[in-house]
């Protein structure tokens, strides 16, 4: 059986392979590495636990390949290009089945992304993912969660809930009404939107020109549309006891053939709006920008949806929030122009 130093030599080190020849990888105490000039350094972290972030029986290439696109993601909502990571790795025991199977989901999306493994840390007990990656932005252009102004729009990429649908699919909660209408291939796609995310990268360089804020959806659309108002509520002067809130459009909300006809059966959106896993990002943009993004956004491939606007609401009368941070109950929900109550959708909460 391999040593932990044979496991690190043999399937981590030769991921490390990109570096410029005057930086250092794995293998030292500490990786020595170059940002380039004009750039400033973006730093993310995240972890996935078993039982926690993916199902216990997931296999280990797609553990890897989500332990590193998360992390992508957050970048992506930053606006910026991602330059390596690090990993920290627990393991229950050294099984070299599993492990080849991570180490190849690693290589994969490492190679996929130009993304060097730069060093980490190896332990044993409770499977336990943590990333943590560097990227850059050009000084001074990163994209915050705060700068989402009255009257802009919110936009989404591609599609909303696959996530959470496939994770339903993986544990087999999917209702009997839907499961029979939903086709191989559409089970194999919402497990792949669960196991294998894609990170909004190609759009991220493109996403400062036109976004005011952005935020990758991981804990579902409510949730971290939710983050983006109650960040740029600490930003604006609140005038006149007012407070940005939002209004989403059901009927815009993008989604895929499998999550349309979960809709029609099942009528409950908590699922798409809260369920999380989705990887897309949510952000806010001035509306006579709206064709520059999706004029970009077309030739990238990703499919760009305004599904509602940041409304100014009067805090004392129509705001949940007693504060500049506003609840859920800021996010009105409009069907056909009523207004509805889609019952719990608070969004993935550890504690
Ligand atoms: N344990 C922690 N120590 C320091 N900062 C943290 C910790 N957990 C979260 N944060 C910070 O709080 C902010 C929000 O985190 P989180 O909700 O996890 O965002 P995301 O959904 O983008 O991963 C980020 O700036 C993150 O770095
Ligand atoms: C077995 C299993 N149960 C539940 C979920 C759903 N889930 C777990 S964590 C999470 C939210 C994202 O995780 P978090 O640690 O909050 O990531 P962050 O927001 O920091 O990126 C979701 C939707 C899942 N993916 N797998
Ligand atoms: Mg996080």
């Amino acid at each position: 059986m391999a040593s932990e130093f044979e496991l690190i030599n043999f399937l981590f080190e030769p991921l490390s392979r990109g570096l410029s020849p005057n930086e250092i990888g794995i293998g030292d105490d500490g990786a020595v590495l170059n940002v380039p000039e004009n750039h400033q350094l973006v730093v993310v972290t995240d972890t996935l636990v078993s039982g926690v972030h993916f199902p216990e029986n997931t296999a280990a290439y797609d553990v890897a390949w989500k332990a590193v696109a998360v992390n992508l993601s957050d970048l992506a909502a930053m606006g910026a290009q991602p330059g390596f990571y690090s990993l920290a790795l627990t393991i229950p025991e050294n099984n070299q089945v599993w492990l080849n199977g991570f180490a190849k989901g690693l290589e994969d999306i490492g190679s996929f992304y130009q993304i060097p493994l730069v060093g980490g840390d190896t332990t044993n007990g409770p499977l336990t993912i943590t990333v943590t990656m560097q990227g850059w932005v050009s000084t001074g252009k990163a994209i915050r969660r705060s700068g989402a102004k009255e009257g802009d729009l919110v936009c989404v990429t591609n599609y909303i809930g696959n996530g959470a649908l496939g994770l339903m699919v993986a544990l087999n909660t999917l209702p009997e009404s839907v499961k029979g209408l939903i086709s191989e291939a559409d089970s194999q796609y919402l497990l792949d939107a669960l196991n294998l995310p894609q990170p909004q990268l190609d759009l991220s360089s493109s996403l400062k020109e036109f976004a005011n804020s952005a935020i990758d959806i991981s804990d579902g659309l409510l949730a971290d549309l939710g983050h983006i108002l109650e960040e740029s509520n600490k930003l604006i002067a609140p005038k006149d006891g007012k407070v940005l809130g939002a209004q989403i459009n059901l009927e815009f909300i993008p989604l895929s053939n499998a999550a349309r006809i979960y809709i029609e059966n099942t009528g409950h959106w908590p699922a798409i709006l809260a369920g999380g896993d989705d990887y897309q990002l949510c952000f806010t943009i001035a509306p006579d920008k709206l064709n520059l993004a999706q004029e970009m956004s077309g030739k990238l491939g990703v499919k760009i949806t305004a599904i509602g606007k940041v409304v100014s609401l009067d805090r004392v009368n129509e705001s949940s929030s007693t504060s500049n941070k506003p609840s859920l109950m800021d996010i009105t929900l409009l069907s056909h122009g009523k207004k509805i109550d889609v019952g719990e959708a608070k969004g993935y909460m550890h504690f």
